[in-house]
């Protein structure tokens, strides 16, 4: 995995006292935080508490009321939005929806659709992909213009749990191939990828931030999830130098992709197209906290690697 020397490096776009005022109140207030190449930043908080529209004033779609947002000049911003506003009832091709608000030279269109797995399925229409499959097709449409910092609302939602970690995996290699930032949020409040630098959680102004340890053992995270669902924030940790893409090949730690797995690579046992290996996933204590979601997911998700982390979820179809 590459080195990134994140906290001298000059942050991408910073938050300094940033505030959202509409309709007669704030919907976030005093939020500070920024994000430096090769850095992950995670956004937490619960429904409402001011995630997106505090991605948002950082990519720079809401200007902020009162503080300030900085960008680097020139910066280019890769965003994945929480939603697409997309007419589901028309055809739409997954090359034609990387090139819906910009163009993109058809080379260009494969080899994005190559770095995340599903060249394979150029041709066919967004409407019948997986959810892991949609949600690949949105980050190689921000990847494309080979953003400086990647902006992520959400990028697991549809998603199952295999799924859940293949895509994390993917964005950690894109992180460790090109060095861009990431401004991830987390749609799940007490599981946050492990590779994230920082944690800013959110409840209408930042609760707490610091590293995903740090923040689990906040008197402010404990306060604001309650003592139950508060036990401690798990993490994805997995440590593992491949994972097999949707079309089978092989994305390395590195970055490159082959047909098949190296002779040295971290496993040599018999697997699924799907495995991921030498995943050691370490989520620290329990997780039994009970708040819905409304993302789809398999509620077996939790069993194997993760069984007592994940259990409980009130996942709400
Ligand atoms: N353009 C807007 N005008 C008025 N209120 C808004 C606007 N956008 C968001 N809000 C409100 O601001 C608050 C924060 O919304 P935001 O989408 O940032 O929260 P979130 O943490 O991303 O939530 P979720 O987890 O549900 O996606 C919510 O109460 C929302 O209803």
């Amino acid at each position: 995995m590459a080195a990134f020397k994140t906290r001298d490096a000059e942050p991408l776009v910073s938050l300094v006292g940033a505030g959202v005022y509409r309709n007669g109140r704030w919907l976030v207030r005093g939020v500070d935080f920024s994000v430096r190449p090769g850095e992950i930043v995670t956004l937490i908080g619960p429904n409402g508490s001011g995630k997106s529209t505090s991605a948002k004033l950082a990519t720079g779609i809401l200007r902020a009321d009162e503080g300030h947002v900085t960008r680097r000049p020139g910066l280019r911003v890769g965003y994945v939005p929480q939603r697409l506003a997309v007419d589901w009832t028309m055809p739409l091709t997954v090359r034609r929806l990387m090139t819906l608000t910009a163009p993109l030279a058809s080379d260009e269109i494969d080899q994005a659709l190559d770095a995340v797995g599903i060249r394979h399925l150029a041709g066919a229409e967004v409407q019948h992909l997986s959810g892991g499959e949609f949600q690949r097709a949105l980050l190689a449409r921000a990847m494309a213009r080979k953003p400086d910092i990647l902006v992520l609302d959400e990028p697991v939602q549809g998603v199952d749990f295999s799924g859940e970690i293949a895509l994390y995996d993917l964005i950690t290699s894109i992180r460790n191939a090109t060095g861009c930032g990431i401004l991830l949020i987390s749609h799940d409040l007490h599981i946050v990828m492990a590779e994230t630098d920082t944690v800013i959680c959110l409840n209408g102004h930042v609760c707490c931030r610091g590293t995903p340890a740090a923040v689990s053992s906040s008197p402010e995270y404990m306060r604001l999830f309650g003592d139950k669902a508060s036990r401690t924030l798990a993490v994805y940790s997995h440590d593992h130098d491949h994972t097999h893409l949707p079309d089978g090949r092989v994305l390395h730690g590195d970055g490159s992709i082959t047909d098949h797995c190296h002779p040295d690579d971290g496993h040599h046992h018999g697997h699924s197209a799907s495995d991921h290996h030498r995943h050691s996933h370490d989520h620290h204590g329990h997780h039994d906290h009970d708040h819905s979601h409304d993302q789809d997911h398999d509620p077996g998700h939790a069993r194997g690697n993760v069984a007592d982390n994940t259990k409980e979820h009130g996942h709400a179809g």
